[in-house]
């Protein structure tokens, strides 16, 4: 439980869908309690029910049991006037942007606010000062199309202000970035909480993620909660199977490596470096150990090679070997001097 007074309190809370292949319980019996003005992470492997649990915590999803206090109201009891009005209390960002691409910038922050019936002088000068903010003023006229993913991430944090929310909701918001830009908009998000005292959900699959900017996680696993906690506390001594995976899963933690196992990957100019890597790892869910590397990045493409130890975790390793076979970068076992 948090100290804080409860924004949003999840009871109960379950989603079947129904489908043609049969029925999938999302999420089975949720129950949260997120402070007013904290930053809560929820964290879960691929398929575990976050972006369906974050889609029900604003109804854009209706949960098909339990559930969702909002501020005070129930939503599930609210006629669709009053819960279009409760939704624009929670700001939602996500992974892809979803940005309209014939809008600038500014004409993307001012969207919300035109739909809400504010005269376009003054959505316009709200949207200037929300630009200002997330410190793009002077990219007011650009289109998405001429701004990086950071920027295009920081034009759909103003968007979801515009509407003065007290919620964020973050859904792997910064999973399509790389580790500069992704810590340069935790700390606007972090900024945000800070000075505008918005309570930000942050859904991620990535333990760094939540490290950096959460003060309580809850780890979500086959549409259940396994654990909930101070971050710190979590982190420091997970005590569920899932916890211990994601914790342990960290590059910088221990993680068991045999002897065996050690393959030289081949760069030959026809992939680039970083994607591959972080792909890899992020893809397979799979810790890897480089021992060796002598690469050259020569124009975005990594030539040279590279000596990786897969982890011992036999389905791990197989996963990492389907991984180079598919992208078709060449590979061979070597034997380990470690
Ligand atoms: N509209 C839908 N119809 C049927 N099944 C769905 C629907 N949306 C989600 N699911 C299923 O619900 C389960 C949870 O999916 P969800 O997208 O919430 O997981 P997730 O943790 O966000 O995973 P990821 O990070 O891969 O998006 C999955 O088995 C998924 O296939």
């Amino acid at each position: 439980m948090s100290d804080l007074k409860p924004i949003i309190t999840i009871e109960h809370l379950q989603k079947v869908f129904e489908g043609k292949s049969g029925t999938v319980r999302a999420l089975d019996d949720i129950s949260l309690e997120i402070g007013a003005g904290e930053i809560f992470g929820i964290i879960g492997l691929s398929g575990a029910g976050k972006s369906t649990l974050v889609r029900c915590i604003n109804f854009l999803e209706v949960p098909t049991g339990g559930r969702v206090i909002f501020d005070g109201m129930d939503l599930g009891t609210l006629d669709p006037k009053a819960l279009r009005q409760a939704r624009r209390s929670m700001g939602m960002i996500f992974q892809q942007f979803n940005l309209l691409m014939q809008r600038t910038a500014l004409g993307n922050v001012c969207f919300p606010l035109e739909i809400a019936g504010v005269d376009k002088a003054k959505a316009r000068q709200r949207g200037m000062e929300l630009l200002k903010i997330v410190g793009l003023e002077e990219r007011a006229g650009a289109y998405p199309s001429q701004l990086s993913g950071g920027q295009k991430q920081r034009v759909a944090i103003a968007r979801a202000l515009a509407t003065n929310p007290k919620v964020l909701l973050c859904d792997e918001a910064t999973s399509a970035l790389d580790p500069t830009t992704t810590r340069s908009i935790l700390a606007l998000l972090k900024e945000i909480n800070q000075t505008l005292g918005i309570t930000i959900i942050v859904i991620t699959h990535e333990m760094k993620v939540i490290e950096e900017i959460c003060q309580r996680v809850a780890i979500i696993d086959q549409s259940n909660i396994a654990e909930v906690g101070h971050v710190s506390e979590v982190f420091a001594n997970p005590k569920s199977g899932i916890a211990k995976q994601l914790v342990f899963s960290q590059p910088s933690a221990q993680v068991p490596f045999s002897k065996r196992q050690v393959y030289r990957i081949v760069f030959d100019g026809r992939s680039s470096f970083e994607p591959v890597i972080a792909n890899l790892v992020l893809e397979c869910r799979a810790p890897v150990n480089i021992l060796y590397a002598d690469t050259r990045d020569i124009e975005g493409q990594a030539v040279g090679q590279m000596v990786i130890q897969l982890p011992e975790d036999e389905l791990a390793a197989q996963r990492v070997l389907g991984y180079l076979k598919t992208h078709q970068i060449p590979y061979e076992e070597v034997e380990a001097h470690v």
